[in-house]
């Protein structure tokens, strides 16, 4: 795995949010995208080499509406760049790993994205991510 592309964070209401994590960070948010399949609106912020990801739901029955229920906002997932996801898909399941799709869903900002289930990576959601060339 490459580099740490992005930390994502349930949150309530990016209308609250996203100013405050402008001025937290002191740098604007670059980019705001709905991802229908996840049922989830997003905003970016870059730091670094790596970014942050607010995530509100859209739908009650998304993921990350069951996590505000259940643990309320905070840090939702750690995702990590590859460089073939596929190849990583193929490696962390022969490893043992439950990757929670069979293949590559479109994510937000050009990328391709695969999660593994947290009961078999400490407690922490895990994403896989490689840019769309
Ligand atoms: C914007 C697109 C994309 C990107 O490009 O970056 C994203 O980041 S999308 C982010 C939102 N999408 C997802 O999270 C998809 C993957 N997640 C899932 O498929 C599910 O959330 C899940 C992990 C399989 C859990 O779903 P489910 O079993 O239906 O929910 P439960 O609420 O019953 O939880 C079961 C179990 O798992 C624990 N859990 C849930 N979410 C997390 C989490 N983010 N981190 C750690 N643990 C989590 C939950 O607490 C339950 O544990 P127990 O209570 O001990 O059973
Ligand atoms: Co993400």
């Amino acid at each position: 795995m490459l580099n740490v592309e992005h930390i994502g964070i349930a949150v309530n209401s990016l209308e609250i949010s996203v100013p405050l994590f402008e001025k937290l960070l002191h740098t604007p948010c670059y980019k705001r995208e709905e991802v229908t399949g996840e049922a989830v609106q997003t905003a970016f912020f870059q730091q670094g080499s790596t970014k942050i990801e607010l995530l509100e739901a859209t739908r009650p029955e998304s993921p990350i509406a069951r996590f505000l229920d259940k643990k309320g906002e905070g840090i939702h997932h750690i995702a990590f760049e590859v460089a073939d996801i596929e190849a990583e898909m193929k490696r962390l399941q022969e490893e043992g790993f439950v990757l929670l799709s069979e293949t590559p869903k479109r994510g937000a900002d050009n990328k391709l994205i695969c999660f593994l289930h947290p009961k078999n990576t400490n407690g922490v959601l895990i994403e896989i991510c490689q840019e769309i060339r």
